[in-house]
């Protein structure tokens, strides 16, 4: 696959990367995008010791992401235990993790302490309140000497400043769609009351091992975790305002499609509120502020939220539509804008070829 990069990064080494968890579905979506990324280079695959693929490549088990040209990579999944006792592990600058909350949080301080980037997908250090964190993930927060050092990245929320930080604990799925739909008006101090949050996601969001929950004769749209989802806290955290969110599950693989209803403090018009929103995003080329009802087809595998907002009932409540791929923009197309932030590259590298053809670019050796 040919690489392409503009000129000024041209001489920028590629970063060596290992992804951990990458026979899951979080986990493979990123292999895939360390495989197009122009400045990152992928040198190692990590599951549990008891994986089911150990020594399994990577292009057997998910051959619709296949790597391209794999003659330079070990794209075999190894015991994570096995890969750090490998020399190559000593050059490894950056980690990502696609693994559960507890993996994460057990393991995220060793990696930090051998000076190695860590992008966290999991939920283990998003929350800064140790008592919040207990009550919805139900094992003790990792620490708060973490919450300086481990990052909240949701990459086009303003006040997220990834340079050159340790750690980045990557936003939520439904927390993207639900905080980048009701950010503008919270920056505004425009949030009259809770907002109410409902949002949908494909069965891909609950993970690849198979439950009976989640087994496809047995999905069928359905609300739940209402009032105790962990997600709440997180939006909550994010906007400083209460929510009530509710999620369901659809029967579908892959999208979230969330409705927020906000009450305003004052009436607004709707293209005062698309002024707004336009403003807000002016600098995020992977947000589209649109102005119809966005369908989960028209971001589905792509890196892209579309988000529409509308001004209701005369101006009083704002009601925003969002879409997103749960496994791209809600989980590993973020990751990978959050690294870009933390290099300091362009936000969308190695996202959108479409946009980098037209930014005067140098095709990579
Ligand atoms: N799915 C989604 O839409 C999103 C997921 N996330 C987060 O990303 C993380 C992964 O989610 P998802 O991909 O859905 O989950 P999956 O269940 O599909 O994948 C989990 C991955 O973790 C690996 N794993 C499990 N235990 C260990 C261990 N002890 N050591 C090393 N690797 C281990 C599994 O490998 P194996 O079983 O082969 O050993 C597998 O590769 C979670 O924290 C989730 O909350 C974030 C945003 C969205
Ligand atoms: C459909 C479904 O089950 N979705 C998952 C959320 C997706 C996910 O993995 O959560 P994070 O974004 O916090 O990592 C859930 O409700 O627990």
């Amino acid at each position: 696959m040919k690489k392409f990069i503009q000129k000024d990064l041209l001489s920028t080494q590629p970063l060596k990367c290992v992804v951990v968890g990458a026979s899951g579905y979080a986990g493979a979506q990123l292999v895939s995008l360390i495989g197009q990324h122009p400045l990152l280079k992928l040198v190692g695959l990590a599951v549990s010791e008891s994986s089911e693929y150990l020594n399994v490549q990577f292009k057997d088990v998910y051959p619709e992401y296949a790597l391209g040209d794999t003659s330079q990579v070990d794209d075999k999944f190894h015991a994570y235990s096995e890969l750090v006792g490998q020399e190559k592990w000593k050059s490894v600058d950056v980690v990502f993790l696609a693994t559960p909350h507890e993996w994460s949080a057990a393991h995220v301080p060793e990696i930090l302490a051998q000076n190695k980037v860590v992008i966290d997908l999991s939920g283990a250090f998003r929350l800064k309140c140790p008592e919040t964190f207990q009550s919805f993930y139900q094992f003790p927060h990792p620490g708060t000497d973490f919450n300086s050092v481990m990052h909240y990245g949701l990459p086009e929320l303003r006040g997220v400043n990834l340079a050159g930080v340790a750690g980045v604990a990557v936003a939520g799925c439904y927390p993207t769609a639900a905080i980048l739909s009701i950010a503008p008006l919270a920056e505004l101090g425009l949030i009259a009351g809770p907002p109410v949050i409902n949002a949908v996601s494909g069965v891909s969001g609950a993970g690849r091992k198979s439950t009976i929950k989640n087994s496809f004769c047995e999905v069928s749209l359905q609300a739940y975790g209402i009032d105790q989802h962990r997600h709440s806290p997180e939006i909550e955290q994010a906007l400083d305002h209460d929510v009530i969110f509710t999620p369901h599950l659809g029967n579908y693989k892959r999208g979230i499609l969330s409705t927020s209803v906000v009450p305003v403090k004052h009436q607004v018009t709707q293209q005062w509120l698309e002024d707004e929103y336009q403003s807000y995003y002016s600098q995020a080329p992977l947000v589209d502020v649109v102005t119809e009802s966005p369908r989960l087809q028209d971001v589905v595998h792509t890196p892209k939220i579309r988000v529409f907002p509308n001004a209701i009932k005369n101006g009083h409540f704002v009601e925003v539509v969002s879409v997103i791929d749960n496994l791209m923009k809600g989980a590993a197309s973020s990751a990978i804008q959050c690294l870009n932030l933390q290099q300091n590259w362009p936000i969308q590298l190695g996202l959108i070829p479409q946009n980098l053809i037209a930014m005067h670019l140098e095709e990579v050796a």
